[in-house]
C-alpha cells in the first residue's frame, strides 16, 4: 500500500501494474469557457488537476484586472463542493492592452501570465495582436516581472500553408521574441511539430511547451479516418505521423521543458458539426487516462508523474502539489456526449474504450475500495 510520503511513483512497466499514485496534476493549459458551458466542464478539469492555468479568449476577451477577477468568481462558483481547485488567470494580450493594467493584475496576484494570440489565429482571437513589436512594451514590462508569456504559435498569414503555420511562427515571430527580450518566460503552447520540439529542446531554459493529450495520440489522417471528423479538428491542427513521434519522445523524455497543458476546448456539437465548425477538442474527461496510456505504450509511465505534475510548476516557479491521486488499470467506456442544460459537447474519444482511468485522490480512492 503506498503512503504518501514514500516515493510517489510507484510505476513499472510490467503487466502487473494496475495502480499508479503520482503527485496531484495541474493542466498548464485549458479553456474552461463561461455560463451555461462553464458549469458543465469545469469539473471535468477540477476533479483532475488542483490547478489550471485559464485561457482569456471568451467573448469579450479578459483584458483587465477586473474581468479575471470576475470570471476567477465565476469559475469558482461552478467548482463543485469538496473540490479543492485553484484557477490561474491570464490576460489576453491586443494591441491596445495597458502596460500598467498588466502589472498590476500579476503583482496583485489575479494574473499568473499573459496570452499572445496572433489576431484571427484561432477561436476567439479577433482581438489578438496584429504585429508583436506592437506589444514590445508590454513584453519589456513582463520581463523585469517574471511573467510568462503564453504563445498561441501559429502565423496567421493565408498564404502559409495551414500544416506549416507552426514551424513559420517559429521562425518569423518567436526568434524575434526571443532575440528582443532574452530574459523572457515563455511557454509555446500546445506544440504540433518535430520543428517546434526541435526549437525548445535547443532553446535556453526560458522556453518551455505544452503538449496535449490528443496531439500525443492523433496525426492528421484521423480528422479524415472514412469522412470528415470535426471532433478531431482543433488549432494547431494536427500534423503528419512524424510530427506525433516527435511530440510523444519530447512528452515521455523526462525533459522539464515540456508539460502537460491539455488545451481542452468544449464546444456544443452543434458548432463542431457545422458548414464551418469551430477549431477545439473537449478532453478534459479523459485527459490523465489518455496521458497514462501514451507513457505506457512508450514505456515510461515512470516518467509521467514529471511531466504531469513537476515540470509545469517548477516552470512557473510555483510549488508542487502535495496530494497524491491513483490511476487504475480499469478498462471503461467513454460516453458518447457529456450533457448539461442544453448543451452536448462531445469528449475526445467519445464511445472508446480505455485501459486508465482517473480514480480521485489517494485518499477518495481508499475510501471508495473499503465502501
Ligand atoms: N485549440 C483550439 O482548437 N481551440 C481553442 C483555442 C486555442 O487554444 O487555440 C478554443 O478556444 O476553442
Ligand atoms: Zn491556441
Ligand atoms: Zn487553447
Amino acid at each position: 500500500m503506498p503512503t504518501s510520503d514514500q516515493p510517489a511513483t510507484e510505476a513499472s512497466t510490467t503487466d502487473s501494474l494496475v495502480r499508479l499514485v503520482i503527485r496531484q496534476p495541474d493542466d498548464w493549459h485549458v479553456h474552461l469557457r463561461d455560463g451555461e458551458l462553464l458549469k458543465a466542464v469545469v469539473n471535468h478539469t477540477a476533479r483532475q488537476f488542483a490547478r489550471a492555468i485559464v485561457m482569456p479568449n471568451l467573448d469579450p476577451p479578459v483584458t483587465t484586472m477586473a474581468a479575471a477577477e470576475a470570471y476567477r468568481g465565476r469559475i469558482r462558483s461552478a467548482v463543485a463542493p469538496g473540490l479543492a481547485f485553484t484557477p490561474l488567470m491570464t490576460a489576453y494580450l491586443s494591441d491596445e492592452i495597458d502596460p500598467a493594467e498588466i502589472e498590476r493584475g500579476f503583482t496583485s496576484g489575479v494574473f499568473t501570465a499573459a496570452k499572445l494570440y496572433p489576431a484571427h489565429a484561432t477561436t476567439n482571437s479577433a482581438h489578438g495582436v496584429t504585429d508583436v513589436t506592437r506589444i514590445y512594451p508590454v513584453l519589456e514590462r513582463m520581463q523585469r516581472l517574471g511573467m510568462p508569456l503564453l504563445l498561441h504559435g501559429e502565423v496567421t498569414d493565408r498564404h502559409v500553408d495551414i500544416f506549416d503555420r507552426e514551424a513559420a511562427f517559429i521562425d518569423r515571430v518567436l526568434t524575434k521574441i526571443i532575440a528582443a527580450f532574452p530574459a523572457l518566460r515563455i511557454v509555446l503552447e500546445h506544440i504540433t511539430t518535430e520543428e517546434a520540439v526541435r526549437f525548445v529542446e535547443a532553446a535556453g531554459p526560458n522556453l518551455g511547451a505544452t503538449i496535449t493529450p490528443h496531439h500525443l495520440v492523433i496525426n492528421r489522417n484521423a480528422m479524415f479516418e472514412g469522412g470528415i471528423r470535426p471532433h478531431l479538428y482543433c488549432l494547431p491542427v494536427a500534423k503528419r505521423e512524424r510530427h506525433r513521434l516527435a511530440l510523444r519522445h519530447a512528452a515521455t523524455s523526462g525533459n522539464p521543458k515540456f508539460f502537460l497543458g491539455t488545451d481542452s476546448a468544449p464546444h456544443a456539437v452543434g458548432e463542431k458539426e457545422s458548414a464551418c465548425g469551430c477549431a477545439g477538442i473537449f478532453n478534459a474527461p479523459v485527459a490523465l487516462e489518455t496521458y497514462a496510456a501514451v507513457f505506457e505504450e512508450e514505456g515510461t509511465l515512470d516518467r509521467l508523474e514529471g511531466f504531469a505534475a513537476e515540470h509545469g510548476p517548477r516552470f512557473y516557479g510555483l510549488p508542487l502539489n502535495a496530494g497524491r491521486v491513483v490511476i487504475e488499470r480499469t478498462a471503461w467506456r467513454v460516453p458518447q456526449a457529456i450533457v448539461a442544460a442544453d448543451t452536448r459537447i462531445m469528449p475526445f474519444q467519445a464511445g472508446a474504450e480505455l485501459a486508465w482511468r482517473y480514480k480521485g485522490s489517494l485518499e477518495e480512492a481508499g475510501r471508495a475500495e473499503h465502501e
